[in-house]
């Protein structure tokens, strides 16, 4: 690595050769006061030397080829607000550099009248001067033992967020104290206190996004500003990682400790109309948070507690469905469209809840992918569908392919070719065994999802590629996947005969035709009528599958079209 070389760095914008040759020199005389000087005689050129940073002082030249006057300083000067400038004038300028001084350079020097050792002088004093306004708003602005904004500045974060989102879109504001905080000063002292402060505030800080305020109001209580976000999911998804994240053990002065914390959430503009308001609000919602037992949060209307309760509850309940024997699946057939039998079926879970009846996956599959609860949930799908397809065999029904969805984090979570390897092992499944992924999980990541692939592939596991065509599809990878087939979506299926025109289907078709060019099998889902069906066999779609054959159905149901292999 280059050695950084000694002395301050200055950036000179002057375009005046003998101006800035004066400059040179004067700063050159004194090996023992070394500086690294770099000329610009543009603005254009000065701004893109300020941008590769380290530059410790601008000697700025308000009157230049691209740039006149204050505005010359203010661009300067919003480029890099904590570099110090000093205005070069001419004499007959220098009101207009008083007033650069008051809007923010720190001196000026009248050209003609410099002389060594007040330009050095100058420079000297401004960029202490710079130093410490720096110290003094850090000071102000920021916490001293977390380094988050403080009071001061989240009022002027919230009062801006406020003020940007007006009439566009809304603001949540959080206000968290930690769970009997006092009793860890207390008994384990101030310092300890400040320690565990000083980590609860970096995890909050890590479980949002880059644009949204994280502030220390005192003590034990911190304040979000959660930009563009009033979806009650959104939030209760932010809310659950922070409520995570605070409670992680921590480790100060060889003891670990476990600290939970409650929080209360106002919505801007819906639960007030200004800061004071807001933050109030918030701060009603977190103390009823703490009398409902504390480590949760709730919101300050009673409507959004209601959906965040019934997100609670519904997700508590998940969690208990599989225990309680609540799963269970309907199969859906895909019909060869050349030969009119049935080839495979899909497997589509349904949760029937105790007071709510038949759940559909769209309501629950998100909540259970958002929990991890999709590992266990999809493990139980694909072992429940594998023992569903032996038992059909045993029955003396045509083996056939037991296509199963596949979410992403089944696909990330370790062991996964194991687990599928021991249900094919267990279930004698092995050969028939089909696994849905969507194009997005596909695509995303596709180096390390093409690794992961084969190795189910090795193991006899035939791949496809669901909802085919509504996501992005790099073609190159699309080639090198261990892949056996494409799902049409059903979008594209409804197009084929939705006006009559003469580009009805056309993406339907693209479809088949790049699927059989990569030797693929194509499946069109989401058949609903004839004129559909007749324009994919024309097309030559392998496979389709949709209501226009039949709906997903109970195993007893779905057996009485699977095709016999020996007579009942
Ligand atoms: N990770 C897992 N995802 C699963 C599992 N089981 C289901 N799912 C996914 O949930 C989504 C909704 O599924 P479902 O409500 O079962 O809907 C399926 C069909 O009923 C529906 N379909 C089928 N034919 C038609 C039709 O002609 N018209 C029409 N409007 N809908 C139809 O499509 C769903 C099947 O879609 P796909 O999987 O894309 O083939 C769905 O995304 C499921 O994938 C699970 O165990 N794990």
């Amino acid at each position: 690595m280059k050695a950084e070389e000694p002395g301050t760095s200055v950036l000179l914008i002057e375009d005046n050769p003998g101006d800035a040759r004066l400059i040179e020199e004067m700063l050159s005389e004194d090996p023992a006061t070394p500086f690294r000087l770099r000329t610009a005689d543009r603005l254009q050129r000065g701004l893109e030397l300020l941008s590769l940073k380290g530059t410790e002082l601008v000697l700025l030249d308000l009157s230049l080829p691209d740039s006149h006057g204050l505005d010359t300083f203010s661009k300067v000067y919003a480029h890099s607000p904590k570099v110090p400038i000093i205005v070069l004038s001419g004499n007959d300028d220098q009101a207009l550099a008083l007033y650069a001084v008051k809007s923010g350079a720190q001196d000026y020097l009248v050209k003609g009248k410099i002389d060594r050792e007040l330009l050095l002088r100058a420079m000297q004093y401004s960029i202490e001067r710079k130093h410490y306004q720096e110290e003094l708003e850090r000071q102000a602005n920021y916490d001293g033992l977390t380094g988050l904004p403080n009071r001061h500045l989240l009022h002027d974060r919230l009062r801006q967020a406020v003020f940007a989102q007006r009439n566009v879109r809304s603001v949540a504001v959080v206000f968290i104290d930690l769970d009997h905080f006092k009793v860890i000063n207390d008994s384990l002292g101030h310092n300890f206190g400040d320690e565990v402060l000083r980590h609860v505030a970096e995890r909050i800080q890590s479980a949002v996004r880059d644009g949204d305020t994280v502030a220390r109001l005192g003590g034990d209580e911190f304040v979000l500003i959660l930009n563009d976000q009033t979806r009650e999911d959104v939030i209760f998804r932010t809310m659950r990682r922070i409520m995570s994240k605070v409670s992680e053990p921590i480790n100060v002065a060889d003891r670990e400790l476990n600290v939970t914390c409650s929080a209360g959430i106002s919505l801007y503009p819906q639960d007030g109309p200004d800061v004071p308001t807001l933050l109030k609000n918030a701060d009603a919602a977190m103390y009823r948070a703490k009398s409902q037992g504390r480590n949760t949060f709730q919101f300050y209307t009673a409507e959004m507690n209601e959906l965040a309760n019934e997100r609670l509850s519904m997700e508590q309940s998940l969690r208990r469905a599989l225990e309680r024997d609540e799963l269970l699946l309907h199969f859906q057939p895909r019909v060869n469209l050349r030969t009119g039998n049935v080839d495979a079926v899909e497997a589509l879970v349904r949760w029937k809840h105790p007071t709510r009846g038949l759940i559909l996956p769209d309501r629950f599959i998100a909540l259970a992918e958002e929990t991890g609860l999709i590992v266990p949930i999809g493990e139980w799908v694909l072992r429940s569908a594998c023992a569903q397809g032996q038992r059909w065999r045993e029955a003396g029904f045509t083996p056939i392919v037991m296509s199963v969805n596949l979410s992403a984090r089944q696909l990330w979570n370790g062991g996964l070719v194991r687990m599928v390897d021991d249900v094919l092992t267990d279930t004698g499944m092995d050969g028939f065994l089909e696994l849905e992924l969507t194009e997005s999980m596909v695509m995303h990541d596709a180096e390390n999802v093409i690794s992961a692939l084969e190795g189910l592939k090795g193991i006899g596991v035939r791949l496809s590629v669901d909802d085919f065509g509504t996501g992005y599809s790099s073609l190159s990878y699309l080639k090198r996947l261990p892949i056996h087939a494409l799902k049409i979506d059903g979008s594209f299926v409804r197009d084929i005969d939705a006006s009559g025109g003469p580009d009805d289907g056309l993406l339907a078709r693209a479809i088949i035709s790049l699927g059989h060019s990569l030797h693929l099998k194509v499946i069109a889902e989401g058949v609903e009528t004839e004129a559909q069906r007749a324009f994919l066999r024309a097309h030559e779609c392998d496979e389709m599958q949709g209501y226009f054959f039949s709906k997903p159905m109970p195993p007893e149901e779905c057996e009485k079209i699977l095709p016999r292999t020996t007579p009942r």
